[in-house]
């Protein structure tokens, strides 16, 4: 019954069932695993147990094994592990920081160059979307795969049954970012843009009279450095927000759109940007690009010409 209740909470992911081991657990190579969380009390119910993850691990690749827990949102005592737990922690449904996958690729190489024989071992809540991030990440680090199509691709063909690893479009976003990165073999930074202006085309459709209560936020990684005032929308008006001032942003950019109404406001859409990456203007992010409204499958809410453009200044001419 326990297990039953494991493999539908495991959905499409391909599980280790083998030697008497029913793991969320896969292997994307011979030596990087990504795996559910190891789990104790009742989460050890419907997810991987602890002490099985441990069982395993230490019959498989006794003392070569090194784990890395993603989750921003738990973490568990690291001496099961022989205290060979790396953390690098981000949202769950949100894009790591761009720093976070460049350490996380070369502690993963170190420990990899160490021995032939090491594995690492790579998880989150349920292994999938910020797992596959950062392995596809290193996938391209490692020069197993040559570009990011083919990394995520990859990754999605061995983690799932139905090919869908990574679908946030934000974390694809990062790791094509990182292919741009080691290919250009630049040195990463946090650079300094200014944002200008910000619209959104074809407004949802939120509510029954058409009329929507819209309003973004701006962060940097976690700090919300700006909230706009609402903006009360029609359907087919376009949002069209100047900003009063120009605003510095670097590195980890999160914009988020929200809806106000009677019950409180909603997150409808949010993408994260890099602004090292910035190089056209405005940038133009199409419905399928942007998080949340890709969820939207059946076009209840967001029209196929729903987009948002943001416009932006290079405050160094020579960059
Ligand atoms: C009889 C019970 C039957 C349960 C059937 C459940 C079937 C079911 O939907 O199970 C799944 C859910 C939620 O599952 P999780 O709590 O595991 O949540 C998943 C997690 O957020 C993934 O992110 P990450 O951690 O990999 O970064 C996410 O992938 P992504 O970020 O790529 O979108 C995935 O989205 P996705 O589904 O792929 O769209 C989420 O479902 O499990 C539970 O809510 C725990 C249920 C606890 C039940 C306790 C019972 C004791």
């Amino acid at each position: 019954m326990t297990n039953l209740i494991r493999r539908l909470v495991s959905k499409k992911k391909r599980r280790y069932n083998l030697d008497g081991f029913d793991l969320d657990l896969t292997y994307i190579t011979e030596r990087i695993i990504a795996m559910g969380f190891p789990s104790d009390n009742l989460e050890g119910v419907y997810r991987n147990k602890m002490a099985d993850v441990v069982r395993f691990l230490d019959s498989r690749h006794p003392d070569k094994y090194k784990v890395y827990n993603l989750c921003s949102e738990r973490n568990y005592d690291t001496s099961n592990f022989n205290n060979r737990v790396s953390s690098y922690p981000f949202d769950d449904h949100n894009a790591p920081t761009m720093n976070l996958v460049i350490n996380f690729c070369r502690d993963v190489d170190e420990w990899l160059m160490k021995n032939p024989k090491n594995v690492v071992v790579i998880h989150c809540k349920a292994g999938k979307g910020r797992t596959g991030v950062m392995i596809c990440s290193y996938l391209i680090h490692s020069g197993i795969c040559k570009s990011f199509e083919e990394s995520l691709e990859f990754y999605g063909v061995a983690r799932t049954q139905n090919s869908k690893g990574v679908t946030i479009p934000s974390q694809k976003r990062y790791v094509m970012y990182y292919d741009l990165l080691i290919k250009s073999k630049k040195v990463y930074y946090d650079r300094t843009v200014l944002l200008d202006r910000i619209k959104v085309d074809s407004p949802p459709k939120l509510t029954n009279d058409n009329t929507s209560n819209i309003f973004f936020t701006i962060k940097i990684r976690d700090n919300k450095i700006f909230e706009s005032d609402i903006q009360v929308l029609k359907l087919q008006n376009t949002l069209d927000y100047v900003l009063s001032k120009q605003i510095p942003v670097n590195g980890d950019v999160k914009i988020e759109i929200f809806h106000r109404d009677s019950f409180g406001k909603k997150n409808i859409a949010q993408f994260w940007i890099n602004t090292f990456f910035l190089a056209t203007n405005p940038v133009v992010l199409e419905r399928h690009e942007i998080d949340k409204v890709v969820k939207d499958k059946k076009r209840k809410i967001f029209p196929d010409s729903f987009k948002i453009i943001f416009y932006w200044t290079n405050p160094f001419q020579a960059d």
